[in-house]
């Protein structure tokens, strides 16, 4: 059978929906044995849900509507519970409060948590003492603000974790998976759609930059690697993305037809040969130039900007050439 990637959100809404299920269950036959119908209803409906919930993730991959879904759920088994049961059921605020941090975005879970503690509290409010009424909100106030933080904490790292896994750390450009997959779907967008306005790759190495290396060391190096990549990306338009291939290699991908690509390329070359980097340091690039033919795969687009570039350094380096068709 073939293994199934899945996102960390369908991952949770299904172990939470599976967990759910499981846990309720015992619940659900003890409720059967004591012919206590009304609850076990509410437990056999939430089995149900859950179980549901887990199978259209499991099948669609879609975790929207799941996502709301189960925290209603959620919501709805706890208060439900203590409003059948009475106030020995109040523990299950706490893992519902949890539960929504999970399941939703900090605000609207935060939001959805004082409703539901809000409402518990009402349905529970005549029934115990002022003092377990303070105890209720205090101690569910620690679970909302522990869980805000929490979920709040680990947004702001899962978005920091996603630009890193894009940037190269020393240009500060777009890496090469950054590339891989700008170049993947820019094919499908070219094989979906032949007339869409043209897409061009340049694939820029420098020229002779062991020397360099050699001469002014490694750090020496990185600074120029670093410059290049900064003059390079001040040339581009909105529309033309720049990242590093790797090594001193460097790739743009622009969205503009051939002559304006040609152009670019022209620009790059000039303003890098211009260039008086540190210690007097000059430096020129050789770049080759494919436009998209179509059906070609990214691999195959790439390899003839690649052969392109090639051809620049052995017809004498610093120079743009163009891919054959
Ligand atoms: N400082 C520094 N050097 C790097 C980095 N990545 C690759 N290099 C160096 O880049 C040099 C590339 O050398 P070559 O592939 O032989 O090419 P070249 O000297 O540029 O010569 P041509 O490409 O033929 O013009 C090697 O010396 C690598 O060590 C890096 O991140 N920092």
């Amino acid at each position: 059978m073939k293994y199934q990637k899945r996102s960390s959100e369908e991952q949770i809404v299904m172990s939470i929906s599976a967990a759910g299920a499981l846990c309720i269950l015992p619940f659900l036959i003890i409720r059967i044995y004591n012919q206590d119908w009304h609850i076990a209803l509410l437990n056999f409906s939430t089995i149900a849900i859950t179980s549901g919930l887990f199978a259209y993730v499991y099948l669609t991959k879609r975790t929207l509507l799941a996502r709301w879904l189960l925290s209603i759920t959620c919501m709805f088994i706890a208060s439900g519970t203590i409003w059948l049961k009475g106030p020995d059921q109040i523990v299950w605020t706490y893992p519902a409060i949890i539960c929504l941090f999970f399941i939703l975005p900090p605000n609207i879970a935060a939001l959805l948590s004082a409703f539901t503690v809000t409402l518990i509290g009402c349905l529970l409010f005549s029934d115990i003492s002022l003092l377990d009424n303070v105890r209720f909100y205090f101690s569910s106030l620690i679970t909302f603000i522990f869980s805000y933080a929490f979920a709040d904490r680990m947004l702001y790292q899962q978005a920091q974790l996603m630009i890193l896994s894009y940037k190269d750390p020393l240009t500060g450009v777009g890496n090469r998976r950054a590339m891989e997959e700008q170049l993947i779907s820019t094919v499908q967008l070219q094989r979906q759609r032949p007339s869409h306005r043209k897409a061009s790759l340049l694939l820029i190495d420098l020229d002779e930059f062991k020397k360099i290396n050699t001469q002014q060391g490694h750090a020496c190096g990185d600074n120029i690697l670093a410059q290049t990549a900064a003059l390079i990306e001040h040339l581009l338009s909105s529309d033309q993305h720049l990242f590093r291939f790797g090594g001193e290699e460097f790739v743009v991908l622009a969205n503009n037809d051939l002559e304006q690509t040609i152009n670019l390329a022209e620009n790059i070359r000039e303003t890098i040969n211009d260039f008086q980097f540190e210690k007097g340091i000059h430096l020129t690039v050789s770049i080759g130039l494919a436009e998209y033919q179509f059906d070609e795969t990214s691999f195959e687009w790439l390899g003839r900007a690649d052969t392109a570039m090639h051809q620049a350094k052995a017809a004498g380096r610093d120079l743009c050439c163009l891919a054959a068709s």
